[in-house]
């Protein structure tokens, strides 16, 4: 079935990195210096059965009832390494008419799934979690060939996607109901949760497992059935997981994925957002794209669940363990090159430890290793597309124009391609873009504040209010901020702050609902309540 598949997807991890053609000319330094990262030999196999331990694992075809199917159309796709820009497969190109046909199927097997016990359903996750342990290795190296992130960080990543599916095989035997005082004689009031339905999920390229596992989990744990549309960078990850859950033995239809490129995915999440056999939508990506996603789905009152774009404030008290802040903010900054939607966007640092907290992190950011992911001690790899790099250009270009100083990095790195240097800007003010939206890539922007209500003030100037952070000696202070910043999550002294068990999400438009926990499963029932007449 692979075939050409095997050929490219090793081929890829050796080939030398390339500049796409409009990366050039857009930053105020150099531009973009070709091959210069020719030396990129990152896997050794020749062939993606010497690349991969199960290469039944790469899949070049969707899956939907239960079948590896093409798309109605016959054509293709090419999904390429964001480091090299060589194609490494080339997937099904999706619309609308193949949406109808997964959410018809997914439909159709709802009622047997939903008939299952939960302990039923949870032994079915259960196998899928063992098998997702049991083959990190070959997923994390597929992450990163698609996605471009370091190897270690396509690990851990399998394994934070992992603990998604072991956390909702358990918790699909607790889908517990009420039973409620009367205040009347003779009633018995109780409430069951029960599956809402088929359930779309749309997720994105920066962490293609994990942001499937903690949307699918919870829903196929409370008994529906899923259609995921992965991002189109990325479909190889998901194509991954839908072969694991076939052989943990997720029935037909239960679990589908669709695979389209950029310009389909309108149709596609119209499709899935309009349809009446949809009952819920999860989305995970733009705000942008989230607003679209909840406007189409209005006319059939899904229920839904956003997770949105962040503009994460970072705030450094004078008082702080200053090394505890700068690794708090290497971890949580850097993760996938700053492509994470907690990844804190803006560095709030009092004005009597400024100084010294800028330059020894300039000091530790450039000495991160940038390069291929599959290479042994790289950090940083590529963003993930030129428009994605074309975005951090822009909010550097912008903050150096009005006055920021550059530190460290501030350019394209010398590896050339979609590589950025890591970049630490300091003297950043509210008027910059690096403020006011999320840049989405590894660039630490640093601005100075005198007293706690400004860096307050600061942090709440935005619409945007995923996650935040507070470093503050006095843990009253680092309480109190924590409560008073607009934001789903925050870590206090904590860089590092998602788990599977504590709940993720955001307030105004970073999003609605949240994922993971024990409230995670409750996004996917609805709690229908009984009134029993006639006790005597
Ligand atoms: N809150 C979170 O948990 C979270 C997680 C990851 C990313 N994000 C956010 O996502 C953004 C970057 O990711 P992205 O570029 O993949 O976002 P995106 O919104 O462009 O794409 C996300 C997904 O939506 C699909 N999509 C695009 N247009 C669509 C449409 N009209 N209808 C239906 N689907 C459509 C894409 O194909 C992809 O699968 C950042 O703003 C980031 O903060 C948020
Ligand atoms: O980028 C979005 C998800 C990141 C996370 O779950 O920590």
């Amino acid at each position: 079935m692979v075939g050409q598949l095997d050929a490219v997807a090793a081929s890829a991890a050796l080939h030398p990195i390339r500049p796409p053609n409009h990366s050039r000319g857009l930053t105020t330094g150099t531009t973009p210096t070709g091959n210069a990262a020719s030396n990129i030999h990152a896997a050794s196999a020749e062939s993606a059965s010497e690349f991969l331990d199960d290469p039944g694992l790469l899949r070049d075809e969707a899956y939907v009832n239960g079948k590896w199917v093409k798309a109605k159309g016959g054509k293709t796709y090419e999904v390429t390494d964001p480091a090299t820009h060589v194609v490494i497969a080339k997937v099904p190109s999706m619309g609308a008419a193949d949406t109808r046909g997964a959410i018809e199927a997914a439909a159709a097997a709802w009622e047997g799934w939903k008939q299952k016990t939960p302990k039923q359903r949870g032994d079915v996750l259960r196998r899928w979690y063992d098998l997702i342990q049991h083959h990190t290795m070959d997923l994390a190296k597929i992450l990163t060939l698609e996605n471009g992130k370091p190897l270690a960080e396509s690990r851990g990543e399998v394994g934070y996607g992992a603990s998604f599916v072991e956390f909702y095989a358990e918790e699909a035997k607790r889908a517990y109901g009420e039973v409620i005082p009367s205040p009347i004689p003779g009633r018995r009031l109780v409430t069951i949760k029960q599956p809402v339905g088929v359930a779309a999920l749309v997720t994105p390229w920066n962490f293609p497992i994990a942001m499937i596992t903690r949307k699918a989990a919870p829903a196929l744990a409370a008994g529906c059935p899923v259609v995921i549309k992965p991002a189109e960078d990325t479909p190889l990850s998901a194509l991954a997981l839908a072969e694991l859950a076939e052989r943990a033995g997720v029935p037909p239809g239960i679990l589908n994925v669709l695979t389209c490129p950029r310009e389909h995915a309108a149709e596609v999440g119209l499709e899935l957002s309009t349809s009446l056999n949809v009952r819920k939508l999860s989305f995970t990506g733009s705000t942008k794209v989230g607003k679209i996603l909840m406007r189409d789905s209005a006319s059939t009152v899904k229920k839904l669940s956003l997770e949105l774009g962040g503009n994460a404030p970072l705030i450094v008290f004078d008082d702080a363990d200053i090394e505890n802040a700068i690794n708090g903010v290497l971890a949580a900054k850097f993760r996938n090159a700053g492509q994470t939607c907690v990844s804190p966007n803006r560095l709030l640092v009092q004005s009597r430890i400024y100084d010294e907290f800028v330059s020894t992190l300039a000091e530790k950011v450039a000495n991160l290793q940038v390069g291929h992911g599959l290479q042994p001690g790289v950090q940083i790899g590529p963003l993930i597309n030129p428009g994605g790099l074309e975005k951090v250009q822009r909010h550097v270009h912008d903050a150096v124009k009005k006055g920021a100083q550059v530190v460290t990095g501030g350019d394209l790195h010398a590896l050339g391609g979609t590589f950025f240097e890591p970049t630490v800007l300091g003297d950043c003010r509210p008027d910059m873009l690096v403020f006011t939206e999320e840049t989405f890539g590894p660039v630490c922007s640093v601005f100075k504040f005198q007293a706690e209500a400004e860096a307050i003030e600061m942090a709440n100037a935005t619409p945007f209010g995923l996650a935040a952070y507070v470093f503050a000696g006095d843990v009253g202070k680092g309480w109190r901020v924590a409560e008073a910043i607009e934001a789903g999550m925050v870590g206090v002294n904590e860089g590092m702050i998602s788990t599977a068990v504590a709940p993720f999400g955001g307030v105004k438009e970073s999003g609605v609902g949240r994922e993971g926990a024990k409230v995670g499963i409750d996004e996917y029932l609805e709690t229908k309540y009984l009134c029993l007449g006639s006790f005597r």
